[in-house]
């Protein structure tokens, strides 16, 4: 454990430079699917382990050149090697998804085994009746989706906002993440955690996911409601800011179709690419469309404005943040952002001001990017030494036929603790 370095979580933009992520690369819980089970696990096809395991060398390789990254399963090994950690966090596990039989179990395993585990799922014993019946295969499901760590917890400012996932598949992830944030010697920080029991009590039908939360600065945030998020679940954070936070603050609300399952998350249709540009889905940010785009101003604790605006980008203009939407799938026609917008097409991240990463497939978005100023440069030609980070604005192109398959991009797949100040 790196317990003598510390990292103060620090996040108060989408384009910061980044000093540290977050990340899973993925394992044989991606693999750990039929077609039958995949839409439970979230997933519109199953995927190939080897295929996304070369791409996402790819995305990790450059992560690693422009910052720090940690290991999901580091972290959660580390804190596992904490007596007290390991018997309350497995205790937990096991008693919130039925599968208290296998704790004594688990508690006599070294951290990195269950570290391991805990995300790749324990396989049923069929060692009684029930269990010799049960459809299951998993004890404890895999986690198919924690490579998108975006989404189990969201920093803002020096706080961790932890996920109350959508779907009970993934509120495992939540648990694992709130205990890490909580409890590992080097992340320094405060978590906010709606799942307690009070919260799931004041706030019937909430939840929140990190794809549909972004820090437009300081004190503005950007969140998507839809299936992911519930409105219960943008009025808890209203009701955090409403305690926390002082002078003017604002949220911006984008609410998002329930179908296709690619507009699950607000970074499926908008992403923040630097300090004057942001990539969008057109029809849904800009069109005429039944979705709205609310305000919700605070001031002092107090709502002082509600009101709904014409759409995101214009409402970010009034608070004084001016974006350029460059369109994903570029400006040909509907099919072509259809199509981009359904394999991540908008999903960008950036680890530094107008310095993006993103997937190499959606050759529109590319372009339309190149057009407003962005070097196209392939990831791949990056890691090899082919050719240098450009000192401007830039998109690394990542493969991911696999990776997209998973339903998310290059943003879903990060989960930043600390940018520098803009
Ligand atoms: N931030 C994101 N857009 N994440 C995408 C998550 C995709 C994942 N299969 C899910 O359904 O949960």
């Amino acid at each position: 454990m790196q317990a003598n370095h510390k990292i103060e979580i620090d996040v108060n933009s989408e384009f910061g430079h980044l000093e540290g992520v977050i990340i899973h690369t993925p394992g044989i819980e991606v693999e750990e699917m039929t077609p039958e089970n995949a839409e439970r696990a979230l997933y519109s096809d199953i995927l190939n382990l080897s295929v996304a395991s070369s791409e996402y060398s790819v995305f990790k390789g450059i992560l690693n050149k422009v910052t720090t990254t940690f290991e999901v399963k580091d972290l959660l090994s580390d804190i596992l090697s904490i007596d007290q950690v390991k018997s309350s966090l497995l205790k937990e596990i096991c008693l919130s998804e039925g599968a208290m039989d296998i704790y004594p179990k688990l508690l006599g395993k070294s951290a990195s085994e269950i570290a391991k585990q805990l995300i790749q799922g324990v396989p049923i014993e069929r060692d009684n009746l029930t269990r010799f019946l049960s459809q299951e295969r998993f004890s404890l499901r895999p986690l198919h989706n924690f490579l998108f760590t975006r989404d189990a917890s969201m920093s803002f400012g020096k706080e961790v906002l932890i996920g109350k996932m959508a779907s009970k598949v993934r509120d495992r992830e939540a648990v694992i993440m709130d205990a890490i944030f909580n409890n590992h010697p080097m992340l320094v920080t405060r978590t906010i955690n709606p799942n307690s029991p009070e919260n799931l009590q004041n706030f019937p039908g909430i939840s929140i996911e990190g794809g549909d939360f972004q820090v437009g600065r300081e004190d503005v945030l950007v969140i998507g409601t839809g299936i992911r998020t519930s409105t219960q679940g943008i009025d808890f954070i209203l009701e955090n800011i409403k305690l926390k936070k002082q002078g003017l603050q604002h949220i911006l609300i984008q609410e998002l179709p329930d179908t296709p399952e690619s507009f699950i998350h607000l970074d499926m249709v908008f992403t923040f690419l630097d300090v004057d540009a942001c990539m969008v889905y057109e029809p849904l940010i800009m069109g005429t469309n039944r979705f709205h785009t609310i305000h919700i101003q605070v001031e002092n604790g107090k709502v002082t404005d509600i009101s709904e605006q014409k759409n995101l980008v214009k409402a970010l203009k009034k608070l004084g943040i001016d974006m350029r939407p460059i369109q994903c799938g570029g400006i040909t026609g509907d099919w072509t952002q259809e199509r981009e917008q359904w394999h991540s097409g908008a999903n960008f991240f950036a680890f530094a001001p107008g310095k993006v990463i993103g997937y190499e497939r959606n050759v529109h978005t590319l372009e339309q990017l190149n057009h407003n100023g962005f070097q196209v440069i392939s990831a791949k030609e990056v890691l090899s030494g082919t050719c240098e980070i450009p000192g401007g604005k830039c998109v690394l192109t990542i493969p991911g036929s696999e990776l997209a398959r998973g339903g998310g991009g290059a943003r879903c797949m990060s989960m930043p603790i600390r940018r520098k100040q803009v």
